[in-house]
């Protein structure tokens, strides 16, 4: 594919903000289409988790056949991009998760969940992510987990007061907060470009 080529993105949707997803996707010049089942999941060149509830999200993953089938394209090398419970999805550790569990892996990091506290200790916050210019992000983070450490091969490419909140590793991206929320594309349209440089 050329660099200006329009590929195919997916968003898993199991549960969650899929719409935003899309949408932001479809800004950033994406091919958008949410993504159920095995076949959709075949037909897409990348992928974004969204935001949501993880352990909705990993019991749903069982319940339609995806689990399996996702962490396949995961270790293939297809690009995903998770946001929140999305990253929570993509952590090969993770800490306060429930018992049963699962998450797909892909980035050799520890995450713990629900670490910036409950729902009404939610909160907005400049971001600053290595990669997306133009200046931070505006970084909106709902029961967000960080990151509490990561491997060799895992770059820490965003703090804020002073835990990892957004992380790469290869192809796989994942970060605390939600850029869907915010109208401002640029996380979207780094990841697209992920998308198109592994094609
Ligand atoms: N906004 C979110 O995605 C919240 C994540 C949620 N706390 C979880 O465990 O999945």
């Amino acid at each position: 594919m050329s660099p200006l080529s329009t590929p195919t993105v997916g968003v898993l949707a199991l549960q969650g903000d899929v719409r935003e997803h899309l949408i932001a996707l479809a800004a950033a010049d994406a091919l958008a289409r949410p993504v159920r089942r095995p076949e959709e999941l075949a037909e897409v060149d990348g992928l974004v988790i969204p935001g949501g509830e993880s352990t909705t999200m990993s019991k749903l993953a069982v319940v339609f056949g995806m689990l399996e089938p996702l962490r396949e394209r995961v270790r293939a090398g297809m690009p995903v991009y998770g946001t929140c419970a999305g990253m929570i999805m993509l952590a090969d550790k993770l800490l306060d998760g429930r018992e049963d569990q699962e998450t797909l892996g892909g980035i050799d990091m520890i995450v713990r969940r629900n670490a910036f506290g409950r729902q009404n200790e939610s909160f907005e916050a400049s971001v600053e992510m290595a990669g997306i210019e133009g200046g931070p992000v505006e970084g909106v983070f709902i029961r967000a987990p960080w990151v509490e450490s990561v491997g060799a091969a895992a770059e820490v490419v965003a703090t804020y007061d002073g835990h990892t909140v957004a992380v790469r590793q290869g192809n796989v991206l994942a970060t605390s907060f939600h850029p869907e929320l915010t109208g401002d594309h640029r996380v979207h349209a780094y990841f697209v470009d992920m998308v198109r440089a592994a094609q």
